[in-house]
């Protein structure tokens, strides 16, 4: 699973087949509610897994968990072979795992090559400070320009974060992350706020960095229509706990799933 955006990606240390990312009995309680409980599932490299549920699931607290910025109280997760239940959000970053967030992490008043430029340049090691020149700074913008062009932004490079559209700022979003070069995309409602004219594009963004990169991809998502195209299988969260995992086809046909979902629209 060669990455083409940035140098120095860890070798992997897991045995051929064997899953890049393992979660086993992931369980979070906080002030006695259990808000993920006794979660168990692999994921293959290279592998698609859309994460879905009602409101209030637990599907965002899961990739909390999974990013580390939600300490788990059992439980375990591993990547690569490695695990991580403990490691902060910054060591499992530079380990190749990587996310958005359901909220637009831009920085609204740089430029929208310089926002990657500083993702690409804290990756490579470089300073954060854009003003400063360093060594490594010049690969930071072939890399910033590589993830710009992956999701189709490249000619906007020189334009104000800010003045993006919403569907835009979530490519860029997408170009900050890859510019990190991970292994493993943790994707959080990519498309909420997303006009409907712009949700196909972001898609196929999408779907290219999955299948074209190799890469692995977690995407919580509302849509259905969305994931159909794109996930390998679906994962079901319900109440905290993984109610289902499945093909696209078979979960949406699972009657305990549309139980969950009252009649809502899966
Ligand atoms: N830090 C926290 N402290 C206490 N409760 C929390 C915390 N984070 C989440 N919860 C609770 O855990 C439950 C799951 O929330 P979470 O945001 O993970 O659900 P979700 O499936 O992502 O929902 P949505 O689809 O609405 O985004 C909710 O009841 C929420 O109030």
């Amino acid at each position: 699973m060669g990455s083409p955006l940035a140098a120095g990606a860890a070798p992997a240390a897991r045995p051929a087949g064997a899953p890049v990312l393992s979660v086993a009995g992931l369980t979070c309680a906080i002030g006695g509610a259990v808000i993920v409980s006794d979660v168990s599932f692999d994921v293959a490299p290279g592998e698609f897994v859309a994460v879905i549920g009602p409101n209030g699931a637990g599907k965002t607290s899961l990739f909390n968990l999974l990013s580390g910025l939600l300490p788990a109280t059992g439980g375990t997760v591993t990547l690569d072979g490695t695990d991580i239940t403990g490691a902060s959000p910054a060591v499992r970053a530079r380990r190749g795992l990587g996310r958005t967030f359901q909220s637009s992490s831009v920085f609204a008043g740089l430029g929208v090559r310089e926002n990657v430029r500083l993702a690409a340049q804290a990756r490579l090691g470089g300073s954060l400070r854009p003003w400063q020149r360093v060594r490594g700074s010049d690969r930071a913008y072939e890399v910033a320009e590589r993830a710009l062009t992956r999701v189709g932004l490249d000619r906007r490079g020189d334009a104000l974060a800010g003045a993006l559209s919403h569907g835009d700022k979530r490519k860029l979003e997408l170009a900050i992350l890859l510019a990190t070069d991970p292994a493993v995309v943790l994707l959080d409602e990519p498309m909420a706020g997303v006009s409907t004219e712009e949700v196909a594009g972001l898609t196929q963004v999408i779907a290219d960095v999955h299948r074209e990169e190799g890469r692995t991809v977690l995407m919580v998502e509302h849509h259905m229509d969305v994931l159909l195209g794109l996930a390998d299988r679906v994962a079901v969260m319900h109440h905290g706990s993984l109610l289902a995992l499945d093909t696209p086809a078979r979960v949406t046909g699972d009657p305990a799933v549309q139980e969950a979902y009252l009649g809502d629209q899966l």
